[in-house]
Protein backbone atom coordinates (compact mmCIF):
# COMPACT_ATOMS: atom_id res chain seq x y z
CA UNK A 1 0.00 0.00 0.00
CA UNK A 2 2.62 2.46 0.99
CA UNK A 3 4.76 1.32 -2.51
CA UNK A 4 1.49 2.48 -4.36
CA UNK A 5 1.01 5.68 -2.69
CA UNK A 6 4.94 6.18 -3.17
CA UNK A 7 4.36 5.58 -6.80
CA UNK A 8 0.67 7.60 -6.47
CA UNK A 9 2.60 10.87 -5.37
CA UNK A 10 5.48 10.09 -7.87
CA UNK A 11 2.74 10.93 -10.69
CA UNK A 12 0.41 13.09 -9.17
CA UNK A 13 -0.46 15.40 -12.33
CA UNK A 14 -1.86 18.24 -10.42
CA UNK A 15 -0.46 21.41 -12.06
CA UNK A 16 1.28 24.07 -9.97
CA UNK A 17 -1.26 27.13 -10.11
CA UNK A 18 0.48 29.74 -11.89
CA UNK A 19 1.79 32.50 -9.63
CA UNK A 20 0.62 35.92 -9.84
CA UNK A 21 3.37 37.01 -12.16
CA UNK A 22 2.74 34.29 -14.67
CA UNK A 23 -0.30 35.27 -14.74
CA UNK A 24 0.26 39.04 -15.26
CA UNK A 25 2.48 38.10 -18.11
CA UNK A 26 -0.50 35.91 -19.69
CA UNK A 27 -3.02 38.64 -19.32
CA UNK A 28 -0.04 42.05 -20.93
CA UNK A 29 0.62 39.05 -23.56
CA UNK A 30 -3.02 38.44 -24.15
CA UNK A 31 -3.99 42.24 -24.57
CA UNK A 32 -1.17 42.26 -27.04
CA UNK A 33 -2.24 39.54 -29.61
CA UNK A 34 -6.22 40.82 -29.04
CA UNK A 35 -5.12 43.97 -29.99
CA UNK A 36 -3.34 42.78 -33.37
CA UNK A 37 -6.38 40.96 -33.87
CA UNK A 38 -8.75 43.69 -33.56
CA UNK A 39 -10.40 43.94 -37.40
CA UNK A 40 -10.69 46.43 -39.07
CA UNK A 41 -8.22 48.66 -37.70
CA UNK A 42 -7.56 52.11 -39.14
CA UNK A 43 -4.14 51.58 -40.86
CA UNK A 44 -2.85 49.34 -38.32
CA UNK A 45 -1.73 45.08 -38.48
CA UNK A 46 -5.05 43.44 -38.30
CA UNK A 47 -6.56 40.19 -39.49
CA UNK A 48 -7.23 42.00 -43.27
CA UNK A 49 -3.68 43.27 -43.78
CA UNK A 50 -0.36 44.94 -42.71
CA UNK A 51 -1.99 48.86 -43.07
CA UNK A 52 0.35 51.16 -43.73
CA UNK A 53 3.52 48.85 -42.41
CA UNK A 54 5.12 47.31 -45.12
CA UNK A 55 7.78 45.53 -42.57
CA UNK A 56 5.19 44.16 -40.16
CA UNK A 57 2.29 41.39 -40.58
CA UNK A 58 -0.38 39.50 -37.67
CA UNK A 59 2.06 36.46 -37.40
CA UNK A 60 4.81 38.91 -36.49
CA UNK A 61 2.66 40.32 -34.14
CA UNK A 62 1.62 37.59 -32.28
CA UNK A 63 5.39 36.27 -32.32
CA UNK A 64 7.08 39.96 -31.04
CA UNK A 65 3.62 39.36 -28.06
CA UNK A 66 4.73 35.91 -27.00
CA UNK A 67 8.06 37.07 -27.14
CA UNK A 68 7.42 39.59 -24.23
CA UNK A 69 5.97 37.15 -21.91
CA UNK A 70 9.24 36.57 -19.81
CA UNK A 71 10.29 40.11 -19.53
CA UNK A 72 6.63 40.95 -18.41
CA UNK A 73 6.80 37.98 -15.95
CA UNK A 74 10.30 39.17 -14.26
CA UNK A 75 8.79 42.84 -14.16
CA UNK A 76 6.09 41.61 -11.77
CA UNK A 77 8.33 39.12 -10.15
CA UNK A 78 10.86 42.39 -9.47
CA UNK A 79 7.86 43.96 -7.88
CA UNK A 80 6.61 41.56 -5.86
CA UNK A 81 10.21 41.29 -4.27
CA UNK A 82 10.76 45.24 -3.81
CA UNK A 83 6.39 46.09 -3.12
CA UNK A 84 7.77 49.55 -2.97
CA UNK A 85 8.31 52.03 -5.55
CA UNK A 86 11.57 53.04 -5.47
CA UNK A 87 14.87 54.05 -8.13
CA UNK A 88 16.04 50.24 -7.70
CA UNK A 89 12.72 49.19 -8.89
CA UNK A 90 12.55 51.38 -11.94
CA UNK A 91 16.11 50.74 -13.20
CA UNK A 92 15.23 47.20 -13.19
CA UNK A 93 12.07 47.56 -14.70
CA UNK A 94 14.32 49.96 -17.63
CA UNK A 95 16.41 46.85 -17.79
CA UNK A 96 14.22 44.20 -18.33
CA UNK A 97 12.66 46.60 -20.62
CA UNK A 98 15.63 47.05 -22.80
CA UNK A 99 16.21 43.21 -22.14
CA UNK A 100 12.17 42.54 -23.99
CA UNK A 101 13.21 44.70 -26.35
CA UNK A 102 16.05 42.87 -27.60
CA UNK A 103 14.14 39.75 -27.31
CA UNK A 104 11.35 41.79 -29.60
CA UNK A 105 14.21 42.71 -32.12
CA UNK A 106 15.73 38.76 -31.98
CA UNK A 107 12.11 37.52 -32.79
CA UNK A 108 10.88 40.48 -35.83
CA UNK A 109 14.69 40.16 -37.04
CA UNK A 110 14.94 44.21 -36.34
CA UNK A 111 11.48 45.03 -36.45
CA UNK A 112 10.53 47.72 -33.96
CA UNK A 113 6.41 45.54 -33.85
CA UNK A 114 5.95 46.62 -29.64
CA UNK A 115 8.92 49.72 -28.11
CA UNK A 116 5.88 51.66 -26.82
CA UNK A 117 4.07 48.65 -25.62
CA UNK A 118 6.60 47.41 -23.52
CA UNK A 119 7.09 50.48 -21.82
CA UNK A 120 3.03 50.91 -21.18
CA UNK A 121 2.32 47.34 -20.45
CA UNK A 122 5.78 47.03 -18.70
CA UNK A 123 4.72 49.58 -15.99
CA UNK A 124 1.24 48.50 -16.27
CA UNK A 125 1.88 45.03 -14.75
CA UNK A 126 4.43 46.13 -12.68
CA UNK A 127 1.94 48.88 -10.98
CA UNK A 128 -0.14 45.67 -10.94
CA UNK A 129 2.51 43.06 -8.80
CA UNK A 130 3.01 46.31 -6.44
CA UNK A 131 -0.34 46.08 -5.31
CA UNK A 132 -2.74 43.26 -6.01
CA UNK A 133 -5.37 44.70 -3.27
CA UNK A 134 -5.77 48.04 -5.62
CA UNK A 135 -6.31 46.94 -9.36
CA UNK A 136 -8.78 49.77 -10.21
CA UNK A 137 -7.33 51.90 -12.84
CA UNK A 138 -6.71 55.01 -10.92
CA UNK A 139 -4.52 52.93 -8.60
CA UNK A 140 -2.44 51.40 -11.15
CA UNK A 141 -1.88 54.41 -13.59
CA UNK A 142 -0.97 56.37 -10.19
CA UNK A 143 1.74 53.66 -10.02
CA UNK A 144 3.09 53.45 -12.88
CA UNK A 145 3.33 57.59 -13.46
CA UNK A 146 4.91 57.43 -10.32
CA UNK A 147 7.35 54.62 -11.90
CA UNK A 148 7.82 56.48 -15.25
CA UNK A 149 8.46 59.65 -13.41
CA UNK A 150 11.59 58.01 -11.51
CA UNK A 151 14.54 58.78 -13.29
CA UNK A 152 16.71 55.61 -14.61
CA UNK A 153 20.86 56.55 -14.63
CA UNK A 154 21.52 53.62 -17.40
CA UNK A 155 18.99 54.63 -19.52
CA UNK A 156 21.09 57.35 -20.95
CA UNK A 157 24.14 55.14 -20.86
CA UNK A 158 22.45 53.04 -23.20
CA UNK A 159 23.63 53.12 -26.33
CA UNK A 160 21.60 50.75 -28.51
CA UNK A 161 19.25 53.65 -29.96
CA UNK A 162 20.43 56.62 -31.11
CA UNK A 163 17.61 59.14 -31.96
CA UNK A 164 14.26 57.37 -31.20
CA UNK A 165 11.56 58.91 -33.57
CA UNK A 166 9.99 60.12 -30.37
CA UNK A 167 12.79 61.72 -29.78
CA UNK A 168 12.94 63.53 -33.72
CA UNK A 169 9.21 64.20 -32.97
CA UNK A 170 9.49 65.97 -29.64
CA UNK A 171 12.40 68.32 -31.28
CA UNK A 172 10.35 69.11 -34.16
CA UNK A 173 7.23 69.55 -33.51
CA UNK A 174 7.19 69.81 -29.35
CA UNK A 175 5.24 67.15 -29.31
CA UNK A 176 4.53 64.57 -25.67
CA UNK A 177 5.12 61.45 -26.50
CA UNK A 178 4.92 58.12 -24.84
CA UNK A 179 6.83 58.85 -21.89
CA UNK A 180 5.20 62.12 -21.14
CA UNK A 181 1.48 59.62 -21.38
CA UNK A 182 2.86 57.44 -18.53
CA UNK A 183 4.40 60.16 -16.48
CA UNK A 184 0.70 61.47 -16.31
CA UNK A 185 -0.96 58.30 -15.66
CA UNK A 186 -2.04 57.16 -19.03
CA UNK A 187 -4.42 59.58 -19.15
CA UNK A 188 -5.40 58.61 -22.73
CA UNK A 189 -6.28 55.12 -21.55
CA UNK A 190 -8.23 56.49 -18.28
CA UNK A 191 -9.98 59.05 -18.63
CA UNK A 192 -10.65 58.31 -22.67
CA UNK A 193 -9.96 54.60 -23.69
CA UNK A 194 -11.29 52.81 -21.21
CA UNK A 195 -14.84 54.86 -20.44
CA UNK A 196 -15.21 54.39 -24.20
CA UNK A 197 -14.83 51.04 -23.98
CA UNK A 198 -17.63 50.95 -20.99
CA UNK A 199 -19.76 53.17 -22.97
CA UNK A 200 -19.71 51.34 -26.35
CA UNK A 201 -20.25 48.17 -24.10
CA UNK A 202 -23.62 49.95 -22.39
CA UNK A 203 -25.10 50.84 -25.80
CA UNK A 204 -24.95 47.35 -26.84
CA UNK A 205 -22.74 47.67 -29.49
CA UNK A 206 -21.05 44.56 -28.89
CA UNK A 207 -17.37 43.87 -27.68
CA UNK A 208 -15.35 43.84 -31.07
CA UNK A 209 -16.85 47.41 -31.71
CA UNK A 210 -16.68 48.62 -28.76
CA UNK A 211 -12.97 47.98 -28.12
CA UNK A 212 -12.55 49.51 -31.90
CA UNK A 213 -14.75 52.71 -30.73
CA UNK A 214 -12.56 52.68 -27.67
CA UNK A 215 -9.01 53.13 -30.26
CA UNK A 216 -10.94 55.59 -31.95
CA UNK A 217 -11.66 57.28 -28.87
CA UNK A 218 -7.98 57.29 -28.24
CA UNK A 219 -7.17 58.30 -31.55
CA UNK A 220 -9.17 61.41 -31.31
CA UNK A 221 -6.24 63.24 -28.63
CA UNK A 222 -3.06 61.10 -28.34
CA UNK A 223 0.06 62.99 -29.73
CA UNK A 224 0.85 59.40 -31.69
CA UNK A 225 5.08 60.39 -32.48
CA UNK A 226 4.84 57.46 -34.37
CA UNK A 227 1.78 59.19 -36.84
CA UNK A 228 3.88 62.31 -36.51
CA UNK A 229 6.86 60.44 -37.88
CA UNK A 230 5.50 59.03 -40.60
CA UNK A 231 2.92 62.21 -41.69
CA UNK A 232 3.57 65.28 -39.64
CA UNK A 233 0.79 67.42 -38.55
CA UNK A 234 -1.33 66.85 -40.96
CA UNK A 235 -1.04 63.10 -40.63
CA UNK A 236 -1.95 63.58 -36.88
CA UNK A 237 -4.91 66.02 -38.01
CA UNK A 238 -6.18 63.05 -40.05
CA UNK A 239 -6.22 60.97 -37.34
CA UNK A 240 -7.89 62.90 -34.39
CA UNK A 241 -10.22 64.40 -36.67
CA UNK A 242 -10.81 61.21 -38.83
CA UNK A 243 -11.48 59.34 -35.70
CA UNK A 244 -14.05 62.05 -33.97
CA UNK A 245 -16.21 61.09 -37.30
CA UNK A 246 -16.30 58.04 -36.80
CA UNK A 247 -17.49 58.45 -33.39
CA UNK A 248 -20.03 61.50 -33.66
CA UNK A 249 -21.24 59.32 -36.50
CA UNK A 250 -22.32 56.81 -33.97
CA UNK A 251 -19.20 54.31 -33.56
CA UNK A 252 -17.98 51.72 -35.08
CA UNK A 253 -20.96 49.73 -34.61
CA UNK A 254 -23.53 51.83 -37.38
CA UNK A 255 -23.43 52.02 -40.97
CA UNK A 256 -22.40 55.56 -41.24
CA UNK A 257 -20.34 55.05 -38.70
CA UNK A 258 -18.43 51.91 -40.52
CA UNK A 259 -18.35 54.10 -43.54
CA UNK A 260 -16.84 56.56 -41.96
CA UNK A 261 -14.12 54.63 -40.56
CA UNK A 262 -13.40 53.28 -44.19
CA UNK A 263 -12.87 56.76 -44.77
CA UNK A 264 -10.51 57.32 -41.79
CA UNK A 265 -8.56 54.26 -42.98
CA UNK A 266 -8.03 55.11 -46.72
CA UNK A 267 -6.94 58.36 -45.76
CA UNK A 268 -4.32 57.18 -42.87
CA UNK A 269 -3.08 54.04 -45.28
CA UNK A 270 -2.70 57.14 -48.38
CA UNK A 271 -0.99 59.55 -45.95
CA UNK A 272 1.61 56.02 -45.00
CA UNK A 273 0.14 57.44 -41.30
CA UNK A 274 0.00 54.00 -38.58
CA UNK A 275 -1.38 55.10 -35.19
CA UNK A 276 0.95 52.46 -33.49
CA UNK A 277 1.03 54.61 -30.38
CA UNK A 278 -2.61 54.36 -29.61
CA UNK A 279 -3.13 50.80 -30.77
CA UNK A 280 0.20 50.21 -27.88
CA UNK A 281 -2.92 52.14 -25.50
CA UNK A 282 -5.89 50.25 -26.39
CA UNK A 283 -3.60 46.90 -25.58
CA UNK A 284 -2.81 49.06 -21.93
CA UNK A 285 -7.00 49.56 -21.80
CA UNK A 286 -7.91 45.92 -22.41
CA UNK A 287 -5.03 44.95 -20.24
CA UNK A 288 -6.51 46.99 -17.32
CA UNK A 289 -10.19 46.05 -18.03
CA UNK A 290 -9.47 42.16 -17.42
CA UNK A 291 -6.90 42.46 -14.33
CA UNK A 292 -9.79 42.73 -11.48
CA UNK A 293 -11.86 39.99 -13.19
CA UNK A 294 -9.32 38.01 -14.36
CA UNK A 295 -6.73 37.72 -10.61
CA UNK A 296 -9.35 39.32 -8.24
CA UNK A 297 -9.49 37.71 -4.64
CA UNK A 298 -7.67 34.61 -6.04
CA UNK A 299 -4.59 36.25 -5.81
CA UNK A 300 -4.86 38.16 -2.84
CA UNK A 301 -1.22 37.95 -0.78
CA UNK A 302 0.22 35.60 -3.65
C1 LIG B 1 10.20 56.10 -22.98
C2 LIG B 1 10.21 55.15 -24.14
C3 LIG B 1 8.79 54.94 -24.59
C4 LIG B 1 11.01 55.70 -25.29
O1 LIG B 1 10.35 56.82 -25.83
P1 LIG B 1 10.70 57.52 -27.20
O2 LIG B 1 9.61 58.47 -27.53
O3 LIG B 1 12.08 58.05 -27.15
O4 LIG B 1 10.78 56.27 -28.18
P2 LIG B 1 10.17 55.68 -29.46
O5 LIG B 1 11.12 54.65 -29.96
O6 LIG B 1 9.76 56.71 -30.42
O7 LIG B 1 8.96 54.84 -28.91
C5 LIG B 1 7.80 55.30 -28.41
C6 LIG B 1 6.74 54.34 -28.90
O8 LIG B 1 5.59 54.50 -28.09
C7 LIG B 1 4.42 54.46 -28.91
N1 LIG B 1 3.82 55.81 -28.88
C8 LIG B 1 3.89 56.80 -29.79
N2 LIG B 1 3.26 57.91 -29.38
C9 LIG B 1 2.77 57.60 -28.18
C10 LIG B 1 2.04 58.35 -27.24
N3 LIG B 1 1.72 59.64 -27.45
N4 LIG B 1 1.68 57.75 -26.10
C11 LIG B 1 2.01 56.46 -25.87
N5 LIG B 1 2.71 55.68 -26.73
C12 LIG B 1 3.10 56.26 -27.86
C13 LIG B 1 4.87 54.10 -30.29
O9 LIG B 1 4.93 52.66 -30.37
C14 LIG B 1 4.25 52.04 -31.45
O10 LIG B 1 4.82 52.45 -32.64
C15 LIG B 1 5.95 51.63 -32.81
C16 LIG B 1 6.47 51.79 -34.18
O11 LIG B 1 7.03 53.10 -34.17
P3 LIG B 1 8.32 53.47 -34.97
O12 LIG B 1 9.55 52.88 -34.41
O13 LIG B 1 8.26 54.96 -35.10
O14 LIG B 1 8.07 52.67 -36.28
P4 LIG B 1 7.75 52.89 -37.76
O15 LIG B 1 7.25 54.26 -38.09
O16 LIG B 1 6.90 51.78 -38.22
O17 LIG B 1 9.22 52.70 -38.28
P5 LIG B 1 9.73 52.60 -39.72
O18 LIG B 1 8.90 51.55 -40.39
O19 LIG B 1 9.59 53.97 -40.27
O20 LIG B 1 11.14 52.17 -39.49
C17 LIG B 1 5.56 50.27 -32.43
O21 LIG B 1 6.60 49.67 -31.74
C18 LIG B 1 4.41 50.54 -31.49
O22 LIG B 1 4.69 49.99 -30.22
C19 LIG B 1 6.26 54.67 -30.33
O23 LIG B 1 7.07 54.10 -31.28
C20 LIG B 1 10.64 53.77 -23.72
O24 LIG B 1 10.58 52.92 -24.83
C21 LIG B 1 11.94 53.58 -22.98
O25 LIG B 1 12.54 54.45 -22.42
N6 LIG B 1 12.37 52.36 -22.95
C22 LIG B 1 13.57 51.95 -22.25
C23 LIG B 1 13.28 50.76 -21.33
C24 LIG B 1 12.51 51.16 -20.10
O26 LIG B 1 12.86 52.02 -19.34
N7 LIG B 1 11.42 50.47 -19.83
C25 LIG B 1 10.66 50.73 -18.63
C26 LIG B 1 9.87 49.59 -18.20
S1 LIG B 1 9.00 48.79 -19.40
N1 LIG C 1 -1.65 46.51 -34.72
C1 LIG C 1 -0.55 47.26 -34.90
N2 LIG C 1 -0.16 47.66 -36.13
C2 LIG C 1 0.93 48.43 -36.29
N3 LIG C 1 1.70 48.87 -35.29
C3 LIG C 1 1.36 48.50 -34.05
N4 LIG C 1 1.94 48.76 -32.85
C4 LIG C 1 1.22 48.13 -31.92
N5 LIG C 1 0.18 47.47 -32.46
C5 LIG C 1 0.24 47.68 -33.79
Amino acid sequence: MRAFNVAFDAFDATPNPASLAERLADLAVDALIDEADLSPKPALVDRRSSGAHTDLHLGLMHASALSLWPAFKQMADAAIATSDINPALRETIGRLGREGEAAMMRTTNGVNTHRGAIWALGLLVTAAALNPDDLSPEGLSRRAGQLALIEDRHQAADQSHSQSHGQTVAQKYGAMGAREQAQAGFPAVTQTGLPQLVRSRAAGHGEQNARLDALLAIMTTLSDTCVLYRAGEEGLHAMQHGAQRVLDAGGSATLSGRRALNQLDQQLLSLNASPGGAADLLAACLFIDRLEPALGDATRNV
